[in-house]
């Protein structure tokens, strides 16, 4: 078993690795022809490709587009399907940092995890935070029943605050 999990890890890499590349050959040939480099209609034609009921696939794909255009920033929302605790693993991964808090109460287990993956830490108190993010404002996160999207202004409040309140 043990062999086999390994096996697949290394065919993963190479894929990633493979996808990379391509990614950046067509990178290479829009610059040179003045083109931008993210394409948003080819992006939806790629996700619904995708049909992953797999978040984490999800999230790399994401990750692997805004790794293109060589900015750290993300420039549009994300969309990530999956269920309720996939969803708050990922949105754990994405809103801590390392030294972050995040405060709250009724803090699901996912969510702990992706945060203590990502450096930060979460405490089940009401403790002053530096600004809100409330999961049922749809804003700068929209939970649904089996997707989330993430937009561009969470990753802000997360870069620019140490200690965040989660309305979960
Ligand atoms: C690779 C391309 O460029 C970008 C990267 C994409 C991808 O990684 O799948 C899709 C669309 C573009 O935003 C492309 O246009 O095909």
């Amino acid at each position: 078993m043990r062999a086999r999990v390994l096996e697949n890890t290394r065919k993963l890499v190479l894929l990633m690795n493979e996808r990379m590349a391509l990614a950046r050959q067509i990178a290479a040939i829009k610059n040179a022809n003045g083109m931008q480099i993210r394409d948003p209609e080819r992006e939806a034609a790629v996700r619904r490709a995708l049909i992953s009921e797999n978040p984490l696939i999800n999230l790399i794909f994401e990750a692997t587009i805004v790794e293109q255009t060589g900015s750290p920033l993300m420039d549009r929302p994300v969309e990530i399907s999956g269920n309720r605790d996939d969803l708050f693993l990922v949105l754990g991964l994405f809103l801590c940092r390392p030294g972050i808090e995040i405060h709250g109460s009724k803090i699901p287990d996912s969510f702990v995890s992706g945060c203590s993956i990502s450096g930060g830490h979460t405490v089940p108190s009401s403790g002053a935070c530096e600004d809100t993010v409330d999961i049922g404002s749809g804003f700068p996160v929209k939970m649904e029943e089996n997707r989330m999207t993430i937009f561009p202004d969470l990753i802000r409040v997360k870069n620019r605050c140490n200690s965040i309140r989660v309305i979960f």
